[in-house]
């Protein structure tokens, strides 16, 4: 086997805690992610809410800690004040955003109450592209007030005792695209935001504030967009979101595959531009990141061809991604790079949960089933906990056309006491051979999860997902061949994502 990486790892070199809330995903008001999607009265599995059991259960499975509601794009042009109340007395509206009839039958009691009951951190997004501060402060105070008010008594009688206590505000939503209702120049979204957020924290000194940081790294704005924002809005918000969706383009498989070094460079030139603004305002403040969107989305090549959406009702199926074991090792390793920022990154969602862009299909009236990118997110989810480790990792690179070179081998390690895991990702379509160097420590390897990448392309349906999971995820043993002391060596499949939970105990 001629290639070899090394992974160095120690408990004491650390990255940070991991916040459990970078396991997120996103419910937004788009073709079927409400409305069969979660939500579907009359479905054979639905609870007393009309809300589906099945997808609820598989929700749970893939360990989702937060939810990002109700946009997206749909937030920038949503009344949330028709959302309550009485369901009949709800009027539709046209989203502009996905040009659907909204019915408004799923509103923020509706979410909130679903997410409560199955465990789920809410994170909700005020409308500041056709809305503004007083409709923002409004919602924090239907959502988390005390009785004696007027927001907070209309949720009370809305039959809404308790206030919710939603930690997480996204102040609108990227704000920087021109496809965005209420599109706004840095300037003036970010005079709107540091206003929006001042009141929304005189309403609720507790809350957590998200100013929109760049649509994407593409973005012309990128990089003065985040600088301006965060000047104006430095003394209010806590964090900066990113959006960043990657695909297949052309056949080109190896930048596809590099795809997490693109997430690490946006997370480091986003780092990078939020620290030169505290630097400029000699300020101790660390700003931190909500990369509140992100997956693989065939965006180019599918979506940008659907744009001219015909006006449409009852849940359409809009972007509702069909995905291959490909695009599981490549959501794999995106997650290992989200692990490797732990320090700055501790909110994360991956866009979305069910139907539109989703580890999680259902047919209405019809089942609720795994795509293959359920997989990595549902284990790293369920095995990275405690801290992040700061591994080194010495790597052959290959040369792609996107992001020129980028490490063949990508590696994340947690650890909480003295159990943890660690997440392995070959790139290149040979075995690569790689050390663990871990001296003065035990490392025992236990049996953990594999996904290797197909060449197929995906097939819809609940029938094919269900063959391409049984033929590329599988529990394995941790391919070790050779183990002495302070070094273990295993091998790792090629296109493959590689998760093992570790037991390390110093010698
Ligand atoms: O680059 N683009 O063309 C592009 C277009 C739309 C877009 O929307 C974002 O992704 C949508 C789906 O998650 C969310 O509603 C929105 O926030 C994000 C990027």
């Amino acid at each position: 086997m001629s290639q070899r990486a090394t992974v160095l790892l120690h408990p004491d070199f650390r990255v940070g805690p991991i916040d459990r809330r970078v396991f997120g995903s996103f419910v937004e008001h788009l073709g079927r992610a409400v409305y069969t999607g979660i939500y579907e009265p009359g479905h054979a599995t639905a609870d007393e809410h009309g809300f589906r059991r099945d997808v609820a259960d598989l929700t749970r499975e893939l360990g989702v800690t937060m939810a990002r509601y109700p946009g997206g794009n749909f937030v920038s042009n949503y009344d949330w004040e028709d959302g309550v109340g009485p369901v009949e007395e709800r009027k539709p509206f046209i989203d502009l955003a996905w040009r659907t009839i909204e019915p408004n039958t799923i509103g923020t009691d509706e979410f909130l109450q679903w997410a409560e009951r199955e465990g789920i951190e809410p994170m909700m997004a005020v409308n500041l592209g056709t809305r503004g501060v007083a409709a923002a402060a409004a919602l924090v105070e239907y959502c988390n007030g005390e009785a004696g008010s007027r927001w907070a008594d209309l949720r009370i009688a809305n039959g809404r005792e308790k206030p919710y206590g939603v930690r997480l505000w996204c102040l609108g939503n990227e704000m920087d695209g021109p496809w965005q209702i209420g599109h706004k120049t840095a300037d003036e979204y970010g005079k709107l935001a540091a206003e929006a957020g001042k009141a929304m924290k005189l309403v609720d000194p507790t809350i957590e504030l998200v100013a929109c940081g760049s649509s994407s790294m593409q973005m012309d704005t990128f990089g003065e967009w985040e600088r301006t924002v965060l000047e104006h809005t430095w003394d209010v918000v806590d964090h900066i979101s990113m959006h960043a969706y990657y695909e297949e383009l052309d056949g080109d498989r190896a930048s596809f595959l590099g795809s997490g070094t693109a997430m690490d460079r946006f997370i480091r030139r986003v780092v990078a531009s939020a620290d030169a603004v505290g630097a400029r305002r000699r300020s101790d403040k660390q700003i931190t990141i909500s990369f509140d969107e992100w997956n693989v989305w065939y965006l180019q090549s599918r979506f940008v061809g659907e744009k001219n959406l015909p006006l449409q009702r009852d849940a359409p199926r809009i972007i509702e991604d069909v995905y291959s074991a490909l695009d599981a090792v490549v959501v794999g390793d995106l997650l290992v790079t989200l692990l490797n920022h732990a320090d700055r990154v501790p909110v994360a969602c991956l866009a979305q949960l069910v139907n539109v862009i989703a580890p999680i299909m259902t047919e209405p009236d019809g089942p609720a089933w795994r795509q293959p990118t359920f997989a990595p997110f549902a284990t790293t989810a369920r095995l990275a906990r405690g801290t992040a480790l700061d591994l080194r990792v010495t790597t052959p690179t290959v040369t792609t056309a996107q992001h020129g070179d980028v490490p063949v081998v990508t590696a994340a390690a947690t650890l909480d006491g003295t159990e943890g895991a660690v997440f392995l990702v070959n790139r290149s379509a040979e075995p690569v051979e790689v050390e663990l160097a871990h001296p003065g420590v035990t490392l025992t390897l236990d049996r953990g999860v594999q996904v290797t990448a197909d060449h197929e392309a995906a097939v819809e349906g609940p029938d094919h997902a269900a063959r391409v999971i049984a033929e590329h995820v599988s529990e394995v043993d941790a391919p070790v061949t050779s183990a002495e002391s302070g070094r273990t060596v295993l091998t790792l499949a090629p296109e493959s994502w590689l998760a093992l939970p570790v037991t390390l105990t110093r010698l």
